[in-house]
């Protein structure tokens, strides 16, 4: 059997003000609730809940250009990238559970602290690769990977509330999966950068199977190095994961999901996973919200080994 995490760190991180839809802030409580803990206590390793951070909402923080609330975000993330760093540091495999995606920002941070020779495995309908320039609509939570790029320096404004984060990725260091909803600004900085992604439209082509062969085929043929997933739930589906802020038709089905997190586990490299955008308050039915935390749940289970085809007992000593 591949190897399995060490110890397992669970970090709730409750936050919202990446994006302009409330409820996102509630995605931890949701995907506890679906019996995350439980069903990680299962796949015979510990598991340490260190419960949810408390972020401070700060008061006087004007737009810079459209972007609304850069201080409280760039406040949350160096806090989220110190729990990350010290969880990392304790030796765990970490689950960092949102909230929006403006969280990555701090989790890949945190993780890069650590293992600076980490790579980025991003699932997700968008690029979130934005810069405030480019955005559309200002919110960070479609500009986190911006942040993380050495090549995008030049490109990146200085956001008051981000001074701490020094870009520590590069491009070649970075793959997409999911890909549907792009745009143009993003574009250009995917090509430009010669950034390796797999649309959904690569996906049928390929098919599932090639395209984690060529993602750590891109990531991890020189050398093995740690692995950061950073899973955005729109990336499934909507019919499998419509409680979220920006649900875009055609995503993964569920065995295309699923295969992901099983291989990105049997690479033995997982460190950290993101698993952001779980929005309770966006769904329209009970089912719809559990529904979508239920997938939340089974995404980050095979990431850490649980598998379809079963395993053997634990080994028994029989005394008859
Ligand atoms: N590209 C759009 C939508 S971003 C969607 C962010 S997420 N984290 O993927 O839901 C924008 O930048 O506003
Ligand atoms: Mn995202
Ligand atoms: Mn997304
Ligand atoms: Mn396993």
């Amino acid at each position: 059997c591949q190897s399995r995490a060490h110890s397992v760190a669970v970090l709730g991180a409750p936050f919202s003000k990446g994006q302009k839809r409330g409820g996102v802030e509630n995605g931890p409580k949701a995907i506890r609730d679906a019996g995350l803990i439980e069903r990680l206590s299962h796949l015979d390793y510990p598991v340490h809940d260190f419960g949810d951070l408390s972020f401070q909402h700060l008061e006087k923080d004007e737009p810079y250009m459209h972007v609304p609330f850069p201080r409280t975000v760039g406040r949350a993330n160096k806090l989220l990238s110190g729990a990350v760093s010290n969880a990392v540091g304790a030796g765990h495999t970490t689950i960092m559970l949102g909230g929006d995606h403006s969280l990555a920002i701090g989790s890949v941070e945190g993780h890069a602290k650590q293992r600076p020779d980490l790579c980025l495995i991003w699932v997700d309908a968008h690029a979130d690769i934005n810069t405030p320039f480019t955005s559309p609509s200002g919110n960070l939570h479609g500009q986190s990977v911006a942040f993380m790029l050495k090549e995008l320096q030049n490109k990146m404004p200085e956001l008051p509330g981000f001074s701490w984060v020094k870009p520590f990725l590069s491009a070649k260091d970075l793959v997409y999966i999911g890909l549907r909803d792009v745009d143009p600004g993003e574009y250009d900085i995917l090509k430009d950068l010669g950034v390796q992604y797999f649309t959904m439209r690569d996906i049928d082509r390929l098919g599932i199977q090639r395209v984690m062969e060529v993602t750590f085929d891109h990531l991890l043929s020189r050398k093995q190095r740690p692995i950061h997933l950073s899973f955005d739930i729109d990336a499934m589906d909507p019919s499998l994961a419509p409680a979220t802020g920006t649900p875009v038709n055609g995503g993964l089905t569920y065995r295309e999901g699923i295969w992901i997190t099983e291989e990105i586990h049997n690479t033995g490299l997982l460190s950290v996973m993101d698993l952001v955008e779980v929005n309770p308050d966006l769904g329209a039915s009970r089912e719809a919200v559990e529904s979508t935390a239920s997938m939340a749940v089974d995404v980050i289970a095979s990431a850490l080994g649980q598998t379809r085809e079963g395993e053997r007992t634990a080994s028994r000593t029989h005394s008859f």
